[in-house]
């Protein structure tokens, strides 16, 4: 089910699994990146407390954890104003950066000055909000965030109705033929990751799953083994 695309961006064509430290110990970021060795993204929730209920990180904290990984960086945006504040994330070199247009003012703009400041450009939606409605922004976008629960938080359970979306957002992407990465976010953990994989993701986000494990970089390469299973069995 992985797509030429993930292949691409993997070189193997395994699917991608980006451990979340927001389920990490803030105050050793850099040995909580290293203790996910082999992951293919690490994930950055950036929260601003009115885009949503939380508080997380910005800026500063992106620039030191950029020099403290080798992982690339995927930096998710659940902020308001995107437009204005999301390419400096691409400007300090993360690899991928996702914000949600329900809170874009021109999410085409913003994704080609992402894309223009040398990162992927990513789209994420809230469980409410309608990928039919947003399919014409596609064609700008390199990745498609798929959110499984509530953004805020991490701990949450996997809202099973998104499957459908999931599945929705791999057809639109093979039918169209779209450079597209289906990613999705929210309650994975080892079993919730084969609905998701089987419905097509290529790239999972876990956080409790990974860091409330007693060896997160085993629980990566047991994510990633249970996507690849579920994917082929389809
Ligand atoms: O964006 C978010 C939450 O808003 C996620 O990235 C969480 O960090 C995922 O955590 P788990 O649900 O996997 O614990």
């Amino acid at each position: 089910m992985t797509t030429q695309y993930a292949k691409a961006l993997t070189g193997t064509g395994a699917p991608m699994i980006a451990p979340s430290i927001l389920s990490a110990d803030f105050a050793r970021l850099a040995d909580e990146a290293a203790a996910v060795a082999g992951s293919d993204w690490l994930h950055v929730d950036v929260m601003d407390n009115h885009f949503v209920p939380n508080l997380t990180l910005g800026v500063p904290v992106v620039q030191s954890l950029i020099k403290a990984t080798d992982i690339p960086l995927d930096c998710h945006l659940m902020i308001d104003d995107p437009d204005r504040w999301a390419p400096p994330y691409a400007e300090l070199g993360a690899r991928n950066v996702t914000f949600h247009v329900e809170a874009a003012a021109d999410p085409r703009q913003t994704a080609r000055a992402i894309k223009s400041a040398g990162a992927l450009a990513g789209l994420a939606l809230k469980p409410d909000t309608s990928l039919a409605d947003h399919l014409d922004l596609l064609t700008e976008f390199d990745t498609l965030l798929v959110m499984t629960v509530e953004p805020g938080f991490g701990g949450q359970a996997f809202i099973d109705a998104m499957v459908d979306k999931i599945a929705a957002a791999r057809r639109a992407v093979d039918s169209g033929h779209l450079r597209l990465l289906v990613e999705v976010d929210g309650g994975v953990n080892a079993e919730t990751i084969e609905r998701a994989a089987a419905a097509g993701a290529d790239c999972f986000v876990a956080g409790s799953a990974v860091y409330g494990a007693d060896d997160p970089a085993d629980a990566v390469r047991r994510l990633r083994e249970s996507a690849r299973r579920a994917a082929v069995t389809v």
